[in-house]
């Protein structure tokens, strides 16, 4: 439903992407993470038929992006943060006025209504959006982003600045429409959520450094370091100096590793799980540097 095949975009002189290829399925949600920078925006941007890219080929819902860019625009749902939301319509004028954009005058009533009862918006239709709180804007950004039934989602962001709940409950709603058959890519910068993807890319300085489901990159990460726990009041500047040590950070009343695979430090090492973030420290020390030619 969503592929990019060497796909890079280039502002001037800087790459912001570099040859960055995947898919996104059907049911599927697909993760891009990445630090500030990474290029995800840039790619989401190029996915949505609102930015060219410089080379490489990529398709939505069937559409070439580059030749079929309005085609695009009509297939799809997007949701960045709440900046779709306006703040001085109601929750109902919101819906109303998105669905007004792809649906015809008889199918948008029907479709606000289903969409307010799907997120539970039913109680605040009448509500200003702007006096909602900040996870409750934030899902109405997702219920505009869906409310013409689109099969294609891209969410930019979709939980940033919310709580552990709010965010919950905004996640729980993306996996819904996964499972209703829609493909969704999801760009985020937490690692818990990454975790709650069907698949992800690691995005790194406009390239993708590995593409999989969470266990299968944590088990790249396995198979290229070795991940530790030491309980110890050493600091992790000393561990650090020790021999085979990539990385030591305070973790509860010890300190986490990352070790070179076949390194012996005279430590007394308990076996620990990699997390993404783990998986992403090993890979960006691989020499996957940023590309050259950015000051940004
Ligand atoms: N229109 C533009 N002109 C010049 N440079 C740009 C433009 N858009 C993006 N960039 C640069 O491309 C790089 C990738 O930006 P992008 O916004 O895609 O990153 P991101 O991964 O979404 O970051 P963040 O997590 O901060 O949103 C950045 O260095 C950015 O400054």
């Amino acid at each position: 439903m969503v592929s990019a095949e060497g796909v890079s975009r280039r502002f001037g002189g800087f790459r912001a992407l570099e040859g960055v290829s995947l898919e996104v399925r059907p049911g599927e949600v697909f993760g891009l993470l990445g630090p500030n920078g990474a290029g995800k925006t840039t790619l989401i941007r190029i996915l949505s038929g609102v930015l060219p890219p410089s080379e490489g080929r990529a398709s939505v819902a069937g559409l070439d992006v580059r030749r079929q860019p309005d085609g695009v625009k009509a297939a799809i749902g997007y949701a960045t943060q709440e900046a779709s939301v306006y703040r001085d319509l109601t929750v109902r004028e919101n819906l109303e006025f998105r669905a007004r954009l792809y649906l015809g005058p008889k199918a948008v009533r029907p479709a606000v209504e289903r969409t307010l009862g799907r997120f539970g918006l039913g109680e605040f239709a009448q509500k200003l959006a702007g006096a909602l709180s900040g996870g409750w804007r934030q899902r109405l950004a997702l219920a505009q982003a869906v409310v013409h039934g689109p099969r294609v989602l891209f969410l930019d962001e979709p939980t940033t600045g919310l709580d552990p709940l709010s965010r919950r409950a905004i996640w729980d709603l993306i996996h819904e429409e996964a499972r209703a058959g829609a493909s969704v890519l999801v760009t985020t910068h937490y690692m818990d959520e990454a975790e709650r993807c069907t698949r992800l890319a690691l995005l790194y300085g406009g390239r993708v450094l590995a593409t999989g489901t969470p266990a299968e990159l944590k088990a790249l990460a396995q198979s290229q370091a070795r991940f530790a726990f030491v309980r110890t009041q050493a600091s992790p500047e000393a561990l650090r100096a020790q021999p085979g040590v990539l990385e030591a950070w305070p973790s509860g009343d010890g300190v986490r590793l990352i070790l070179e695979p076949g390194a012996q430090p005279p430590l007394e090492l308990a076996p620990a799980m990699p997390s993404l973030e783990d998986v992403f420290v090993v890979l960006t020390r691989q020499g996957a540097a940023p590309p050259a030619g950015g000051a940004r």
